[in-house]
């Protein structure tokens, strides 16, 4: 359904002529204070949502998706707009693809599910940055989340972009988007800027016009700082916290309207390191009804989590940073890899108290597939392919560089010195003020000493000739989405000390390694030589076809360290099959060429690589490592059908 803009007026007037040309048979979402209810086109209404993230599931997905939402008996959706998924440098908009926004607005609208939209700027999410683009860091005196005159003249460009695109699908212009929150749980950043949220709210109302409900959403904690005058107050809480005290509480900031839980929780996130997180069946259940049975409004955060893809993970920092996992299967109603739960089937029944659903089952689980296990030749050393992963060739300064500082928003940069003396006897490297951000594999002439770790890992020793090349591989493993009080810049943020050696005179070589693994042909071929004892982070990689049809699989890699992973150059993830909680990678179902046709998958093993370099496609996720045993699927006769589980001794 195309929103109306039948005369094609230039975006940014739109909302000005609306204040003159009534809009014929406009739709109206309002809230009704006398009642304590919203009114859809002026009947009594309350949405019950599933929040779903477009850019956690390839875009072929969002129709299967969207489907089951509605099928399971929600009338509306929740999602934010990463700035940073759309803005990938200051003025490149992208709007393609698994970014197109509005394609996935019109697949909403088909789903016959109303649209509750979160822009920002910030996000949280457990997105990179909370949604912020890195870029913002190049200038490091920037104050985000303020009205820092240089941050919000970065936020207006961007909204004076994106809202107008919005405008025509405000529900009261035709299409499907009832109400906008403004930022996301401001109450919780230290600034309380209320100049930035009054900016942000005058902004919203001159691209957006005066109809569309503006909101925000803050934990009980947050709404002091986090609600504004003339937008509306949401709360998010889960099943464990106290609702009634928790309403009473919103209860001071809307004495009347409609209650509305704007994230309700039925899951929640991993930290890579930490045990796997769930919501109980019974709790999340009882806790929706006692909702539903106030005729609160409640969104379900998640109704489905998808995946954290390529380098798009957040981190929080609860004592000590906490990069968050690939999988962002969140204990949702609707799992990683879309199937329907019994969680799913027990929420269903509660709305079915109180609204109608739509007749019809829901699809079951997609068929899965296995595979393996698969054999990984060796391609190379990472150090081997620098002129490649680098084209442009190094950065030279005294002290090391930021990524931020280089431009590089995502992955690795390599950091190269030269030793100005020999190091006869093991010496400490360390990096001062917890200064790895966030992960640095050490090599010394190409020899992996070993590696540093963001507050965990903290100094290691080694020796080394004079001369010799002291080579840094620096992994930025997603920045603070949450709880950060200060910018998460990212690489070596301190000049190194060798025993009492400041070091200086550093190499940058800002690393491309998605664009190599993109290429076809295997990149061993491009190099001469094949070292047989690979030592560090170290290329391997193996083509192999899918006879028949292909099917949604979880890549399985046991004994090997951490690292990242491609799938037909697509960037599957990281992988820390060491540290769990998570053991395989969602791999969907379209990534995959089926019919005997060849896929390839490339690995980046960072640490260390099993004796036998071999992975597997399992038709189950491994999401929680205290199962202390290790599968190896045996290999049926055709290929791809399951048998029955070897189990093997722990590992
Ligand atoms: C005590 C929780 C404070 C942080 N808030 C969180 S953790 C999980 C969720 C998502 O990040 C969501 O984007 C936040 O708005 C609320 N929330």
């Amino acid at each position: 359904m195309a929103p109306k803009n039948p005369l094609c007026l230039p975006s940014l007037l739109l909302p000005l002529l609306t204040l003159l040309l009534p809009q014929a048979d406009s739709g109206s979402f309002v809230v009704d204070r006398d009642h304590d209810r919203f009114l859809l086109d002026g009947a009594p209404f309350r949405y019950v949502s599933g929040s779903l993230h477009y850019f956690r599931v390839p875009r072929v997905l969002w129709a299967d998706r969207l489907f089951k939402m509605r099928m399971s008996g929600l009338n509306a959706i929740q999602f934010y707009v990463p700035w940073n998924y759309h803005e990938p440098e200051p003025g490149v908009y992208n709007f393609n693809g698994s970014r197109d926004l509005f394609a996935f607005l019109r697949e909403a609208t088909l789903a016959n599910l109303l649209v509750i939209l979160r822009p920002g700027p910030y996000i949280c999410a457990e997105w990179d940055m909370g949604g912020l683009p890195a870029w913002l860091l190049r200038n490091p005196k920037i104050h985000l989340r303020t009205s820092d005159p240089d941050f919000l003249a970065a936020v207006d460009s961007w909204f004076k972009v994106l809202l107008p695109k919005i405008y025509p699908w405000l529900y009261h212009n035709g299409g499907n988007i009832i109400s906008i929150q403004v930022e996301n749980e401001y109450g919780s950043y230290r600034a309380c800027d209320m100049n930035y949220m009054r900016h942000l709210a005058g902004l919203f109302r001159a691209l957006l016009g005066d109809k569309i409900l503006l909101f925000t959403t803050d934990g009980p904690e947050g709404l002091k700082c986090g609600s504004l005058q003339g937008l509306y107050t949401t709360v998010d809480f889960g099943p464990a916290d106290n609702m009634t005290k928790t309403f009473a509480l919103l209860r001071k900031y809307e004495p009347h309207g409609p209650l509305v839980n704007s994230e309700y929780y039925t899951g929640w996130l991993d930290y890579w390191g930490q045990n796997h997180s769930t919501r109980s069946i019974p709790a999340v259940t009882k806790g929706l009804e006692n909702m539903l049975k106030l005729g609160a409004s409640v969104n379900m955060y998640m109704f489905h989590g998808g995946t954290n893809f390529g380098y798009w993970n957040g981190a929080d920092e609860k004592g000590r940073f906490l990069p968050i996992t690939t999988s962002y299967d969140y204990d949702a109603p609707i799992s990683e890899s879309g199937d329907p739960t019994p969680k799913l089937f027990a929420i269903r029944n509660v709305i079915s108290k109180f609204q109608e659903i739509p007749l019809g089952p829901l699809p079951p689980p997609s068929p899965k597939m296995m595979l393996g296990p698969l054999t990984l030749q060796l391609d190379g050393d990472l150090l081997a392919f620098l002129d490649l992963l680098c084209p442009q060739g190094p950065i030279r300064s005294i002290l090391p560089m930021t990524f931020e500082a280089v431009k590089q928003d995502h992955g690795f940069m390599l950091y190269r010195t030269y030793l100005i003396h020999t190091v006869s006897k093991p010496t400490q490297f360390w990096v001062p003020n917890n200064g790895v951000h966030d992960r640095a594999y050490v090599m010394v002439d190409g020899v992996f000493q070993g590696v540093l770790e963001r507050n965990m890992k903290r100094n290691l020793f080694l020796t080394g000739k004079m001369g010799a090349k002291l080579d840094v591989l620096l992994e930025n493993m997603g920045r603070l989405s949450f709880g950060s009080n200060s910018s998460d810049f990212k690489g070596l943020l301190e000049p190194p000390i060798l025993g009492q050696t400041i070091l200086t005179q550093w190499l940058m070589f800002p690393l491309k390694i998605d664009n190599l693994v993109k290429r076809w042909f295997p990149i061993q071929l491009l190099k001469s030589s094949h070292p047989q004892t690979p030592s560090g982070p170290t290329f391997y990689s193996t083509v192999f076809p899918i006879f028949g049809s292909s099917r949604d699989t979880f890549l399985f890699l046991p004994g090997w360290t951490k690292g990242q992973v491609w799938i037909n150059g697509f960037n599957l993830g990281r992988y820390w099959t060491k540290r769990g909680p998570q053991q395989t990678l969602y791999v969907p179902r379209p990534l995959l060429f089926p019919r005997g046709a060849l896929n390839k998958i490339t690995l980046l093993e960072l640490e260390n690589v099993p004796s036998h370099p071999q992975i597997q496609f399992l038709d189950r996720p491994i999401l929680n490592n205290t199962l202390h045993k290790t599968y190896i699927y045996s290999l049926s006769a055709d290929v791809q059908s399951t048998s029955e589980p070897m189990e093997l001794s722990g590992h």
